[in-house]
């Protein structure tokens, strides 16, 4: 006998007894008691004899089942998530039966199937997937439970690589569906102790992608390439006895798009960001304990690090002895900044607690790569330097697509002549490119461009000349040679 027939034996019965129920109001009192306490009586004998006739069946019955419930003691059983996720997609293409729902967290609806048992089918093994019999959408949750059934025979394939495969796919289709969040760090006086509130998240909304980055096509496909390895290399990371990590140190003058670059990682591995604001952390201490609130799989950023912390090579060098007036106003700064030392922050790349969670990256970003401290930023640490430019005509060629739809104009050729002759980061040409009016006209938004690109040529000659002056000034016999030119004129 099947677990079907047995359900089905069990929903008449209960049919019987509910339909005796309804009935009895219209029999004398005396029945009533009666009939109440048989209905009851026979309920109590019928789930005793079913739960004798569950363990029959089950000892002869050719059939395996595993039970998947949603918590194990207190806490959440991660692997019904995963299942349950898995279980709903299941052939959503097919189904007739669809559940649409907005969970907290998802960035769209998902469609699930809604049916209460499910077949999947493995290296030509069928299984069935039953959520709970007993359980309705209205019960307690703590009662859900999934329930896998197979033949005894497929007993290794189904415990071992189909169970592996399930959690795999349901965590990999958990984070597809998962919205993006931007994280950042809450000063440590709003910090309490009975709830985690060390992080502040709003959605991640940037849609940077790195199709829209405009950089070196050879570069950008590197670094694509790197991060990609990276986040499927967790075995190789564990092969190596490396903790599963990486850093990026993304350098370039302001409007190069070092956060954009950022929000595009986060965009291509489906990662979280957590933008670590040093100059609100107090102590080493308070940097450890932030970083053991952020969850593996994610980007720790942390912007401009040379404006953050003490950071740079010169740190160590003696100072001149400050004097009265110097030492308050330096006693004033040390009470309202960070205490967070370098090897706070080392420790935090590269230390024992960086360790805890997995998947992670560390991005610093700089406008003054030079003024860093070369231990901070040595490989191993800061495994890739990325440096972002000034934009380049074929940067240019990449805005222009993406702005206009652009791939070829006439003003094309002068534009190239005036970016071998001047420099613009792509943020300005950005701003040029970007159409004035609702209706796109690409050739005001180029010919703006040309005017910008000459008005920032025109600028750089005369800073140029004027240095060269100050410069000449500076010499002591430059006032003595204007002399002897004045005199011999
Ligand atoms: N390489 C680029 N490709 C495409 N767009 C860019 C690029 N660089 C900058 N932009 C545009 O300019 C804007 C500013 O860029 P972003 O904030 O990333 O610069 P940044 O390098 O982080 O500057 P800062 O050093 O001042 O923080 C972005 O919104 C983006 O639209
Ligand atoms: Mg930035």
């Amino acid at each position: 006998m099947t677990i079907d027939s047995w359900a089905q034996i069990g929903s008449t019965v209960a049919g019987l007894m509910f339909t005796l129920a309804t009935l009895q109001q219209f029999f004398p009192h005396q029945l009533r008691v009666s009939l109440q306490q048989f209905v009851l009586a026979s309920l109590q004998q019928f789930s005793f004899v079913q739960k004798l006739c569950d363990k029959l069946v089950s000892f002869f019955s050719p059939y395996i089942q595993i039970t998947f419930p949603e918590y194990s003691g207190y806490w959440s059983n991660q692997a019904f998530d995963a299942i349950e996720t898995y279980v709903g997609a299941l052939s959503t293409t097919k189904a007739s039966l669809l559940k649409g729902s907005l969970i907290k967290n998802s960035k769209a609806l998902v469609l699930t199937r809604d049916d209460r048992k499910v077949s999947d089918e493995f290296d030509g093994v069928k299984v069935w997937w039953v959520l709970d019999p007993s359980s309705s959408s209205t019960s307690s949750s703590e009662d859900k439970y999934f329930q896998l059934m197979f033949h005894r025979q497929h007993r290794d394939l189904i415990t071992g690589p189909y169970l592996d495969h399930v959690l795999e796919q349901g965590k990999a289709i958990e984070a597809r569906n998962k919205q993006r969040r931007l994280y950042t760090n809450n000063p440590s006086d709003n910090w309490r102790s009975y709830k985690k509130n060390l992080w502040s998240d709003i959605a991640l909304e940037n849609p940077a992608t790195f199709q829209t980055i405009a950089m070196d096509p050879k570069k950008k496909e590197e670094i694509v390439n790197d991060l990609v390895s990276f986040s499927k290399g967790k075995e190789y990371y564990m092969k190596l006895g490396k903790p599963w990590k990486r850093g990026y140190l993304l350098y370039g003058p302001p409007g190069t798009g070092k956060s954009t670059m950022v929000a595009a990682m986060a965009n291509l591995l489906n990662y979280d960001i957590y933008d670590l604001e040093l100059t609100t952390v107090k102590n080493n201490t308070e940097l450890r304990k932030l970083l053991t609130e952020t969850s593996s799989q994610s980007i720790i950023v942390i912007e401009d690090i040379d404006c953050s912390l003490d950071v740079t090579g010169e740190r160590k060098k003696q100072r001149s002895k400050p004097n009265e007036k110097e030492k308050e106003k330096e006693d004033h700064v040390n009470e309202n900044t960070s205490k967070v030392t370098l090897s706070g922050l080392l420790n935090f790349i590269d230390g024992t607690w960086s360790a805890c969670g997995t998947g992670r990256i560390f991005v610093f970003t700089t406008n003054h790569v030079n003024k860093l401290d070369p231990a901070l930023i040595r490989r191993g640490r800061m495994d890739m330097h990325i440096e972002l430019s000034y934009c380049s005509f074929e940067g240019f060629k990449m805005l222009a697509e993406n702005y206009l739809d652009l791939d070829s104009h006439e003003l094309f050729e002068k534009i190239g002549i005036l970016f071998k002759e001047t420099k613009m980061t792509p943020a300005d040409v950005a701003e040029n490119l970007m159409p004035k009016r609702e209706k796109k006209d690409p050739d005001s938004c180029l010919e703006s461009l040309i005017q910008a690109l000459e008005d920032a040529k025109e600028k750089a000659k005369k800073e140029k000349t004027t240095k060269i002056w100050k410069e000449r000034s500076k010499k002591p016999y430059a006032s003595l040679i204007k002399k002897r030119w004045l005199f011999q004129a």
